[in-house]
């Protein structure tokens, strides 16, 4: 089972000063609470706790996410490495426990390029009561302590984002259960902000001057177990690779519980002129 520890740590300052610098940034634009203060005291607090890896987990790919906090969420650390072999396991056991990540709220400003408007599906006509109530999406981060793995074979294939959502009772197709077109776009618009992280990255900065803005090219979507009305879930995307002006992503729609609901695969493709 996970453990918390509460401790003061060079990772943790570094969520502290991170979480700062975002609210400064960021905050006055952001979610307020009832009292008009952006919630900085959750955020300290947030900051200062660690979720610690388990000493032995063989091939954990996910773990429900333990809390969120208005610009923060924590979760058990996720391993690239889907290990089938034990014994390399034993081997990393020692690395094992300085794994972890932490997820900081994006705020749309830090996608200059995609205006949020009245006019966009998730944010704008499909947003609301009944329908997609939530639709919080966070930047995975490495802590400074830990270290990416690369999984077997070479591939680059990591974490990037997760979406915190949550979908009404207005958007189904059958019967309480959410249409799988909607689910579908909440896979989309989670794959391009995915691509929006990526492209903030400086070997993604090689030719400033070319068009950086992507387009969905081919999307399919698994549809594994009924997502009902009004459930809360995960969405968790995953960069496989790069080839010239085409990403692949793939992603996952997890319950608030951690079942595996649904899951995608995507081609971005940068476009020529824009
Ligand atoms: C933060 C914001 C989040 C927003 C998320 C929302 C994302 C969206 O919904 S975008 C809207 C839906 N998508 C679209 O409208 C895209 C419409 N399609 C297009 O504009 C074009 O077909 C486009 C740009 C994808 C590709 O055109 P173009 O650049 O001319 O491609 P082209 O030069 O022919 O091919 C380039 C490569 O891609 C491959 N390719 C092109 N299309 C596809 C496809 N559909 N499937 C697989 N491969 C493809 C080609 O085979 C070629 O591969 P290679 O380089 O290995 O030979």
């Amino acid at each position: 089972m996970m453990q918390s520890h509460i401790r003061q740590s060079g990772a943790a300052a570094a969520a502290a000063v991170a979480l700062f610098s975002y609210c400064t940034a960021f905050g006055r634009e952001g979610k307020k609470e009832e009292n008009g203060s952006v919630g900085v005291h959750h955020l300290v607090a947030a900051a200062l706790v660690e979720w610690r890896p388990p000493r032995r987990h063989a091939a954990i790919s996910s773990a429900p996410l333990t809390s969120f906090y208005p610009n923060l969420a924590i979760c058990e650390p996720i391993r690239d490495v889907e290990s089938d072999n034990d014994d390399d396991d034993d081997d990393n056991d020692d690395n094992d426990s300085d794994v972890g990540f932490y997820y900081l709220r994006m705020n749309p400003k830090e996608v200059e390029r995609t205006s949020l408007s009245d006019s966009h599906a998730i944010f704008g006509a499909l947003s609301g009561t009944g329908m997609i109530e939530r639709y919080d999406i966070y930047r995975r981060v490495l802590d400074d302590v830990a270290v990416e793995r690369k999984p077997r074979g070479g591939s680059s294939r990591r974490e990037v984002v997760i979406v915190n959502l949550s979908v009404g009772d207005k958007l189904n197709g059958h019967g309480g259960i959410v249409h799988g077109g909607i689910l579908s776009l909440l896979f989309d618009e989670a794959m391009g902000w995915a691509y929006e992280c990526l492209r903030h990255e400086d070997d993604w900065l090689d030719d400033p001057s070319s068009p950086v803005t992507a387009v969905t090219a081919n999307l399919t979507v698994d549809f594994r177990a009924p997502f009902v009305e009004g459930s809360e879930g995960v969405i968790r995307v995953y960069h496989d690779e790069r080839k010239g002006r085409k990403i692949y992503f793939t992603a996952k729609l997890e319950s608030k519980d951690g079942e595996e609901m649904a899951k995608g695969s995507f081609l971005a493709i940068r476009m020529k002129y824009l």
